[in-house]
């Protein structure tokens, strides 16, 4: 009775009740679209990792919310729908607990360097639609690139499980191993990107480490209102306002006046010289530091593995450059090349279901992201099969948003709970063992008293 007492004990603690659940929501407000994701996790195991999980998202329809800078009013109809999709899936009795948050990006951080002031209408306008649902809403604002390179770390290696504590008391001898190293984090966004690693020994030279990027270069090869742009392919042409490219903060220091207000793009197909001329956008020149990424930026040199995710995923997975089989750096070029050559009309007729401005710019993206890893972070052919292209992990999506919320609900505390050393099976298997052996030994016991003679009958 008393074993079968123990293993009950044993299968029946620590199940969380099915009914105790929590949700959470995050806002991405990226410069090109805002993404509602929807979280939920055990109550009770809060504070163990890797329990929250994505449960929904929703695209919200139209631009980034900053391109609504001169029409805040239309903000009022722009959430409403992702946020009814939220409410659906929140249990109603949940809806008051079920935190809110809203995180902007580049775009929003672009718009208040331009102009401080419909920045704040534009948070005013979705705090006020935030605010009209019933759920437990904690603020919108604009996120630091530090923040969001922290956040989408915290993400890749909180669904990895790199934050567990392995059970070295079983294995007390075992080196930590390398699969507990965390993951590092790429992320490359409409108008910013970061790069968070861990990096080993080597010391902090500067504590600045948001990095922002110029999307356009200083001069333009310009002549009557035509440019000729290796980066697109052969047959492609596109109309583009000049205050589009100069409007810009990041552009305002290379203001050309031209006297013309719009250029005509050509393509031309051009790998190689795509690659060139994106690469004269990196400035590699006196690194201030032991070691620089690009623009006098400090950066230790990248160590382990990374994870990237966002437009790093959808343009490599595109381009077929995502396989985890060893891709060699003349493969890659040999794929950018054939890629680039490739007459627009043929890629419009293979590719008819994929939008025309993704499409259009997968030519220029690709070599945009090997550029950036090869020659702005400075990534070798040899430590390109540590970069990891994904998604999702676990069927939740890779971002800063989930990295967000579990600090901001405390959910990752600063120190190391006391925590079970054993997991529940093996609590429960040992719990078995045990028993099984307390009973040979009460039965070998009861043999031995029973009938001590034959124990003894060899003895002289
Ligand atoms: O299917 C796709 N193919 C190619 N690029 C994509 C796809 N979906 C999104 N993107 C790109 O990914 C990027 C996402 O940026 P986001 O809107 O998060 O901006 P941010 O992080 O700079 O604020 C944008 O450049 C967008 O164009
Ligand atoms: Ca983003």
């Amino acid at each position: 009775m008393a074993v079968i007492a123990l293993i009950t004990v044993g299968l029946t603690q620590n199940q969380p009740s099915p009914h105790n659940v929590k949700y959470g929501v995050v806002l991405d407000a990226g410069s090109s679209h805002t993404t509602v994701y929807i979280y939920t996790w055990p109550a009770e195991k809060e504070n163990d990792t890797g329990v929250v999980s994505q449960i929904g998202e929703c695209m919200v329809q139209g631009p980034g919310i900053s391109k609504f800078a001169n029409k805040v009013s239309e903000l009022s109809n722009y959430l409403p729908e992702c946020m009814q999709k939220a409410k659906e899936m929140i249990p109603v009795a949940q809806h008051q607990q079920t935190p809110v948050y809203l995180g902007a990006t580049a775009g929003m951080r672009l718009l208040r360097l331009e102009n401080e002031n419909l920045a704040d209408d534009v948070l005013e306008k979705v705090t006020e639609s935030l605010r009209s649902f019933p759920f437990d809403f904690q603020g919108a604002r604009i996120i630091s690139g530090k923040e969001e390179g922290a956040y989408g770390w915290i993400t890749i290696n909180y669904l990895m499980g790199k934050f567990t504590k392995k059970l070295r008391w079983l294995f007390p001898l075992g080196n930590e191993s390398n699969s507990q190293e965390t993951y590092g984090a790429l992320d490359l966004g409409g108008a910013s990107t970061q790069i968070t690693f861990v990096p080993g020994n080597q010391t902090i030279e500067s504590s600045e480490n948001a990095l922002y990027f110029r999307l356009y270069g200083k001069d333009y090869n310009v002549s009557n209102g035509t440019i000729y742009d290796p980066c697109f392919n052969l047959g492609y042409s596109r109309v583009m306002n000049i205050s589009d490219l100069t409007n810009s903060p990041c552009t305002k220091t290379s203001k050309t006046t031209l006297p013309f207000l719009q250029l005509k793009i050509h393509g031309t197909g051009n790998y190689q010289q795509c690659q060139e001329s994106v690469f004269r956008l990196f400035d590699n020149s006196d690194c201030p530091y032991s070691h620089c990424a690009f623009n006098k930026i400090f950066l230790p040199q990248p160590q382990g593995q990374f994870g990237a995710f966002s437009a790093y995923y959808y343009v490599m997975n595109f381009l077929n450059l995502t396989s985890e089989e060893h891709l060699s750096q003349e493969d890659i070029t040999d794929r950018m090349e054939n890629f680039c050559s490739r007459p627009w009309k043929d890629l419009k007729t293979q590719f008819g279901d994929v939008k025309e401005k993704y499409l259009s710019e997968y030519c220029f993206s690709g070599t945009y992201i090997i550029t950036l890893l090869f020659g702005g972070y400075h990534f070798t052919p040899d430590s390109w099969k540590d970069i990891h292209f994904m998604e999702e992990i676990r069927n939740t999506d890779v971002g800063w948003t989930l990295g967000y919320m579990l600090n901001l609900t405390n959910m990752i505390p600063a120190e190391q709970p006391v925590s079970k050393p054993l997991s529940h099976s093996t609590y429960v298997s040992l719990m078995v063992l045990f028993s099984l052996i307390l009973v040979a030994a009460v039965f070998i016991g009861l043999i031995i008293f029973h009938k001590p003679s034959y124990f003894q009958k060899d003895r002289v």
